[in-house]
Order: C-alpha cells, then sequence, then structure tokens
C-alpha cells in the first residue's frame, strides 16, 4: 500500500495558494493528509473549487479530493492540526499577525517562505518569534523544488528544520513518501539563510548567462556565491554543514541554472535591457531576490561581511548600475586566496 492510499487523520491548513502553497497542499493531499487551502482572495479560492485546478498560479496539476479550497483563514486553521504558511517574505508578518489569535494553544508552525523582511532584513524564525510567540512550536520546510514538479509528482528532497525534533519528524511524515523526500535538520537559521540569498546569486547568474559569458562565468559564481551566503550564514550562527546541503548549495544550484526560475529569469530579463518592473511585469510571480538584495546588502554592510556578487546584483536591482559593469566591476577584482 502506498502512503497516498494510507489516510491519516490529520489535518493541515495552507495558508497561500500561490504556486509553492498549491504545490504543497497537493503533495500533502496526495499523502494522505486533509488540507484546507486558505487564500485571501475569495473569487480566487471559488475559482479552485469550480475548477479543481489552480489555473493562475500552477496549471495542469489536478486538486486532490481530501483536499478543501477555503476562503475564511478561520475556518480553515479551526479544522486543522498544524499550520502551514506559503506566503512571500513581505507578507509574511501580517500573514502571522491575523493567524496568531486563531492558533490556540497546541497548533505548531510551519512555513515555506524564502526570504528576508523587508526593512529589518529578519528572518522568517526571527518575524515568527516576535508574532506568535517565542514558545510556539515552529518550523521552516526549505530545498531545491520547483512547484511545478513537485506538483506533478516528479522526484524532490527538502530539508525540514525545526529547534523541535519531534515536529520537524511529524511533518517530514506528513510529506515524506516515494517521491518527495525530507531530511530533518536543527539549524533553522542556517536553512533559512540558504532560502533567501539564493535568490539574489539566481539573479546575478541570469545576469551573466543573458550577458551571453558562459558555462565558466556562470560556475564561478555559483561557487563563490556558495562561499557568500557561508560567509553570511555563519555569521549570523547557521551552521557550515547546512550550507552544502539541500537547503544551500541543492536550492542555490537549482534556482541559478534552470529557467523554472523566476529570479534567474529576472537576471535574463535585465540583462536584456529591460527595467525591473518591466520584468516583474512579465513574470507575474513573486521575484523573492529583488527586495531581498536590498536586505543582504544591508546585513551584509552592517556586519562586515564580504558579499561582492551579492552586492552587484544590488546595484543592478537597486541603483541602476548596468548588467554589463557589475559583471565587470566582478572580474576586475584583485586575485586572492580561495579560501578567503
Ligand atoms: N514557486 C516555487 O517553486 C517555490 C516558492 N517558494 C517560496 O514560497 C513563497 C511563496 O511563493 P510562491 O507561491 O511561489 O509565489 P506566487 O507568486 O506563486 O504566489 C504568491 C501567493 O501569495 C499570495 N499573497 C501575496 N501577498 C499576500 C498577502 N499579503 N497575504 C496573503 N497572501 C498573499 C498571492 O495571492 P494573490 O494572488 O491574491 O496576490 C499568491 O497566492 C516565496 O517565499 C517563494 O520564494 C519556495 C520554494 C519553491
Ligand atoms: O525556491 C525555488 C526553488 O527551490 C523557486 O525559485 P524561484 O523563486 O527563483 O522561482
Amino acid at each position: 500500500m502506498s502512503a497516498a492510499d494510507e489516510a491519516t487523520d490529520r489535518c493541515i491548513a495552507v495558508l497561500g495558494a500561490g504556486s509553492w502553497g498549491t504545490a504543497l497542499a497537493i503533495q500533502l493531499a496526495r499523502n494522505g493528509n486533509a488540507v484546507q487551502l486558505w487564500a485571501r482572495d475569495a473569487d480566487a479560492v471559488a475559482a479552485l473549487a469550480a475548477d479543481r485546478e489552480n489555473k493562475r498560479y500552477l496549471p495542469g496539476c489536478a486538486l486532490p479530493e481530501s483536499l478543501t479550497p477555503e476562503a475564511d483563514m478561520g475556518t480553515a486553521v479551526e479544522a486543522a492540526d498544524d499550520v502551514l504558511v506559503v506566503v512571500p517574505s513581505h507578507a509574511l508578518r501580517e500573514t502571522l499577525e491575523r493567524l496568531a489569535p486563531l492558533l490556540g494553544e497546541h497548533r505548531r508552525v510551519i512555513w515555506a517562505t524564502k526570504g528576508l523582511e523587508p526593512e529589518s532584513a529578519k528572518l522568517p524564525d526571527q518575524v515568527a518569534a516576535e508574532t506568535l510567540g517565542a514558545d510556539r512550536v515552529t518550523a521552516v520546510l526549505s530545498g531545491p523544488s520547483f512547484a511545478g514538479e513537485v506538483g506533478q509528482g516528479m522526484p524532490t528532497a527538502v530539508t525540514i528544520a525545526s529547534g523541535d525534533e519531534a515536529f520537524a519528524r511529524d511533518m517530514a511524515g506528513a510529506f515524506h513518501d516515494g517521491v518527495f523526500r525530507v531530511y530533518t535538520t536543527r539549524d533553522v537559521i542556517g536553512v533559512g539563510v540558504g532560502g533567501a540569498v539564493k535568490n539574489v546569486l539566481a539573479i546575478a547568474v541570469g545576469i551573466s548567462d543573458g550577458l551571453g559569458y558562459g558555462a565558466n562565468a556562470r560556475a564561478l559564481l555559483i561557487t563563490r556565491g556558495l562561499s557568500e551566503m557561508m560567509r553570511l550564514g555563519e555569521k549570523l550562527g547557521g551552521e557550515r554543514t547546512t550550507f552544502t546541503g539541500m537547503a544551500g548549495l541543492g536550492d542555490l544550484l537549482l534556482t541559478c541554472t534552470d529557467d523554472q526560475s523566476r529570479n534567474r529569469r529576472m537576471g535574463l530579463a535585465l540583462a536584456a535591457g529591460n527595467d525591473v518592473e518591466g520584468a516583474q511585469r512579465e513574470i507575474q510571480q513573486v521575484v523573492e531576490g529583488v527586495r531581498v538584495a536590498r536586505e543582504v546588502y544591508r546585513i551584509a554592510q552592517h556586519l562586515g561581511v564580504e558579499m561582492p556578487i551579492a552586492t552587484q546584483a544590488f546595484r543592478v536591482l537597486h541603483e541602476d548600475v548596468a548588467p554589463r559593469d557589475a559583471v565587470r566591476k566582478l572580474t576586475d577584482r584583485p586575485f586572492r586566496s580561495e579560501k578567503d
């Protein structure tokens, strides 16, 4: 009997019905969980219920029967044992503030958001502690996982990080099946930093590829980008091994090298001469790296962490530096030890 045939009694509320929220909700439902899928827009919820598909964000992936679209957050949470939040990082605080009074004592919260809070540069776990209270049991899901492939049931592996090992194991069990693998760790900070910084680096690689700089430059940017991620991540308290795992190198490789990535496509569009707003309108989904680049630049400056690739991505995105000049700034740097 496959995991999908084994219905569990567990119900999970998924808050956010964009591409990733819908794909994760489908995976949970396929794996025998009841799912309440909440979106903020009642018309979008009605369309999900009528079409049994998310035509706007995840076309071609049928919603399993055990997945119920729901327009009222209170109703979705009331029916659920635990809650999965999948909104963009700029919407995380307001979503958790709405969620906090609905949680009761026992419900635990996991998010799959990858980014930093605009202006404060806080990681999602800091935003969660401030809005839900430091005692709330929480976790983060991250790793190399395009929504479309998860929606189609293609093999994927992710990491779930939590200070509460029982919650990490429970959520891993809710998701894990023959094609969707879950690893667990306690390193919430490292997983959060990996998921945020890779977005910015994917924009940088998209710019380089879009300018036609080739495979050597791509390998350079990914490898040295990983060093930047590690430098910042360790300074913030993440563990080195996390950055060579699924939520670090795994997601960095995926996002930098495949055109399913919206961040990579942003870089390609900038290299082709588009501006950020025009590219964002074309892509029509969240491009986390645009805002996150500003926050990564801010904390790197504040902490004195050298991040030349992320800095040049920030300058192209927010200071009107031409893509070609930004890449030249990187290649013009003096030679140095590879260990630095
Ligand atoms: N897509 C992917 O492959 C993956 C995405 N992620 C991460 O998941 C997070 C969500 O991204 P993703 O689903 O891809 O984004 P999408 O652009 O596909 O969808 C965004 C969703 O968030 C909703 N939303 C936006 N603002 C708010 C708000 N203020 N309150 C409530 N809902 C809001 C949108 O609703 P509306 O339509 O009403 O605007 C929409 O449903 C991001 O941090 C992303 O990095 C992680 C792994 C894979
Ligand atoms: O996080 C992702 C894959 O792991 C999705 O990447 P993009 O947001 O760049 O599309």
